[in-house]
């Protein structure tokens, strides 16, 4: 069958390896968005204050259960926030008790509450040998956070300056570069044959530089690390759609609400979960790459992670238009859903 003829798409069902789930009333509104549709997800640990031991996971995961709708299934992968104060043994445990699947890095300053991040990487190496002993993930926000450097450059450097030295000293350390959005990025990762792999956001995919800025400021569009020029965009797409076993989706959804982000200085992060697999259905299916979905939204990142895919399955249909709402309700207040700036032609069956 040629791609134009495809109108419905089974896949495994998705999981995202990038979620922001934050906690209280927001929690509670943004996690069926996501139930909905995926049926794991590595649970981001930025709140305030941050999810750093494996006890404060465990209750983390604990309030998120909760939080689920009884008829929806579900499984948050914890993550331990990286500080340098984190306890290899209070990681080790963790990770032995199946409390949490990955440790963040978060460079101190790189991100929204990232305040207790890392800034002398000598100091966290106990942690990270004994991560690569264990065989546990690191999560990491590549971004230099030196105010000399170009907000456009962070990424680029951060490979260069960080994370290539930092596989030199700790080389069996498994680690996943989150939401990339460079060509060196996408690069990088091709020419690693061990232990790298990225993951790619829905919106990376989808906006460049230009929606943020031309023809008005969007603040709607402005997460971090921040969209780039088109060419990195084609990049990310051209690795999202090549099957490469090392590339999958994280949507890194993010959701503050509309007055955090409309503001003098507004808050960083693009909340996608609700329409997320009718965009990317969208993209591939303009890639003429429908049939490389599945590998990107549930079979590359189980494998990395060393997981089994998903049985269970979910169904893409294409039709009409679908309607997703322009924003959701929490008791916060409302949270802006990402526009693509094109109809979404693909629907969920769940
Ligand atoms: N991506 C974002 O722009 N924001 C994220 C933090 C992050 O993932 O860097 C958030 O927590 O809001
Ligand atoms: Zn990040
Ligand atoms: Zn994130």
């Amino acid at each position: 069958m040629s791609e134009k003829e495809i109108t419905t798409l089974k896949l495994r069902r998705p999981d995202d390896w990038h979620l922001h789930l934050r906690d209280g009333a927001m929690l509670k509104a943004v996690l069926p968005e996501t139930a909905r549709h995926f049926a794991r997800a590595i649970i981001m640990p930025n709140l305030v204050p941050p999810v750093v031991t494996a006890s404060q996971a465990n209750d983390y995961r604990d309030r998120i259960m909760a939080a689920l709708p009884a008829e929806m299934d579900f499984t948050p992968l914890m993550t331990l926030y990286l500080t340098e104060d984190t306890d290899p043994a209070d990681v080790a445990m963790a990770h032995e008790k199946g409390i949490a699947t990955a440790v963040k890095l978060y460079p101190a300053g790189a991100t929204t509450n990232s305040a207790s991040g890392v800034t002398d990487f000598d100091k966290v190496r106990p942690v990270l040998e004994t991560m690569a002993d264990i065989g546990m993930p690191l999560c990491v926000h590549g971004e230099v956070t030196d105010p000399d450097i170009d907000i456009f450059d962070r990424e680029a450097v951060f490979i260069d300056k960080v994370l290539k030295p930092l596989r030199k000293k700790v080389p069996d350390l498994k680690i996943v570069m989150e939401h990339v959005t460079t060509q060196q990025a996408v690069d990088y990762v091709r020419d690693t044959h061990k232990n790298l792999a990225a993951t790619i956001t829905t919106h990376h995919l989808i906006i460049n530089r230009n929606h943020i800025l031309a023809g008005g400021i969007k603040p709607h569009y402005y997460c971090l690390p921040v969209a780039k020029r088109e060419t990195h965009r084609v990049a990310l797409v051209q690795a999202a759609i090549s099957g490469d076993k090392r590339f999958f989706l994280g949507t890194d959804s993010a959701p503050h609400t509309d007055p955090a982000k409309l503001q003098p200085c507004g808050c960083a992060g693009c909340f996608t979960a609700t329409n997320t697999l009718s965009c990317l259905a969208e993209v591939f299916e303009a890639a003429g790459k429908l049939k490389k979905l599945e590998a990107f939204t549930s079979l590359n990142g189980p494998l990395y992670y060393g997981l089994p895919p998903n049985e269970a399955t979910v169904t893409l249909q294409k039709g009409d238009p679908v309607v997703y709402p322009d924003h959701i309700a929490t008791d916060d207040g409302p949270v802006t859903v990402f526009d693509p700036g094109f109809d979404l032609h693909w629907r969920v069956i769940p």
